[in-house]
C-alpha cells in the first residue's frame, strides 16, 4: 500500500498542473474609440495581457472609467479590439469568434434577460439554442446547469415568480448551459440580501473546483477579497498591478491586516493618473 505521506507531493503537483492549464490568454489589447466631439482618437484600453488558468478567480478593480467594461467586452466578444489577440482553449476567439464562444459563460445579472411567463428550464433551453449547443446535449446540460445553482426542484416554475436571489442564480445557470471553461461574472451579487450574496460565493466556489475559470467583477470588495486568487489593478487603460489580495497591499503599502478597500483607496488617484 502507498503510504499518504508519499501522495501528498503528488496531489500538490497536480493542484499545480491544474492551476497551469491556462483557459484564457489575452496578449496586447488595445481599444480605442473615436471621439468625434474633440476630433481625437481616445485609448480606452492599452497594451493589456492577462491570462486565466483553469480554477482561478481574477478580478479587475479600478475607477469609473478605468477600462474594465471595454477590456470585458473585447474579451467577451461584444466589442471587436483595435489590435491584440485572445485566445480561449487555444482557440483565437477573434478569427473563429463562433468556435470560441462555445467555451466561454458570460453572465450581466439584473432583474432582465428572461421571459417571465416562461419556465426557467424552458428559458435555458433556448439560451442553450442561442449559444448553439447541440440538440442531444441541450436537455442534459439544462438539467445540470439549473442542479449546480440549486434550481433544479422549480425548473418548471415561471421565471416571473423568481426572487432576485434565484434570479441572479438563474443568469449563472445561463452562463453555464454551454458548459464554458471560462466563465464571466458581472456584478453577481448586486442588489442581494447577505444569505443569496453567501450563496453566490459558494457557488463561484464550487465552479472552481470544477476547474472553471472565472473572470469576476464586482463593486461589492468583500467578493473580491474572497474569491479572487489574482487581482488586477487597472486605471487609465493600463494594467498598473497583479498579483494576490497580500500583493496588492504591499503594492499599496498599507498594514497586511488591512482591507482591499483601504489598499484601494491608498493607490486610487495613482490608477487615475494618465
Ligand atoms: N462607445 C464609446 N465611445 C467613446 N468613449 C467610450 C465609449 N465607451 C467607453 N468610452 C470611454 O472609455 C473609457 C473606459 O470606459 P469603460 O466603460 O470601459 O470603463 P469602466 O472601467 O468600465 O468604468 P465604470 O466602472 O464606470 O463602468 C472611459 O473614459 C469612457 O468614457
Amino acid at each position: 500500500m502507498v503510504e499518504a505521506k508519499k501522495l501528498l507531493p503528488l496531489i500538490h503537483l497536480e493542484l499545480i498542473m491544474i492551476m497551469q492549464n491556462t483557459v484564457l490568454k489575452a496578449k496586447g489589447i488595445t481599444r480605442y474609440y473615436n471621439d468625434k466631439k474633440n476630433k481625437k482618437i481616445f485609448h480606452a484600453i492599452e497594451d493589456i495581457s492577462f491570462s486565466v488558468h483553469e480554477g482561478e478567480v481574477v478580478s479587475f478593480v479600478g475607477p469609473n472609467g478605468a477600462g474594465k467594461t471595454t477590456l470585458l467586452k473585447s474579451i467577451s466578444n461584444y466589442l471587436v479590439p483595435t489590435s491584440g489577440s485572445i485566445k480561449i482553449m487555444d482557440i483565437d476567439l477573434l478569427k473563429d469568434p463562433k468556435k470560441a464562444r462555445r467555451k466561454l459563460g458570460v453572465v450581466f445579472g439584473g432583474d432582465r434577460g428572461f421571459y417571465n411567463n416562461a419556465s426557467a428550464k424552458d428559458n435555458l433551453e433556448f439560451f442553450a439554442r442561442l449559444l448553439y449547443v447541440k440538440e442531444k446535449d441541450i436537455k442534459i446540460n439544462v438539467l445540470n446547469a439549473l442542479k449546480t445553482v440549486n434550481l433544479d426542484n422549480v425548473a418548471n416554475k415561471a421565471v416571473g415568480t423568481f426572487s432576485k436571489g434565484m434570479l441572479q442564480r438563474l443568469h449563472i445557470a445561463r452562463g453555464l448551459v454551454n458548459n464554458p471553461k471560462i466563465l464571466m461574472l458581472d456584478e453577481p451579487t448586486v442588489g442581494l440580501d447577505i444569505e443569496s450574496v453567501l450563496s453566490i460565493r459558494h457557488l463561484v466556489k464550487e465552479l472552481t473546483k470544477k476547474g472553471c475559470g472565472i473572470i469576476l467583477t464586482s463593486h461589492n470588495m468583500e467578493d473580491i477579497e474572497t474569491l479572487a486568487d489574482t487581482i488586477f489593478l487597472i486605471g487609465s487603460g493600463r494594467i498598473h498591478y497583479q498579483g494576490s489580495l497580500e500583493g496588492v497591499k504591499k503594492f499599496a503599502q498599507v498594514d497586511a491586516n488591512s482591507t482591499l478597500t483601504q489598499a484601494y483607496l491608498a493607490v486610487s488617484d495613482e490608477l487615475k493618473r494618465k
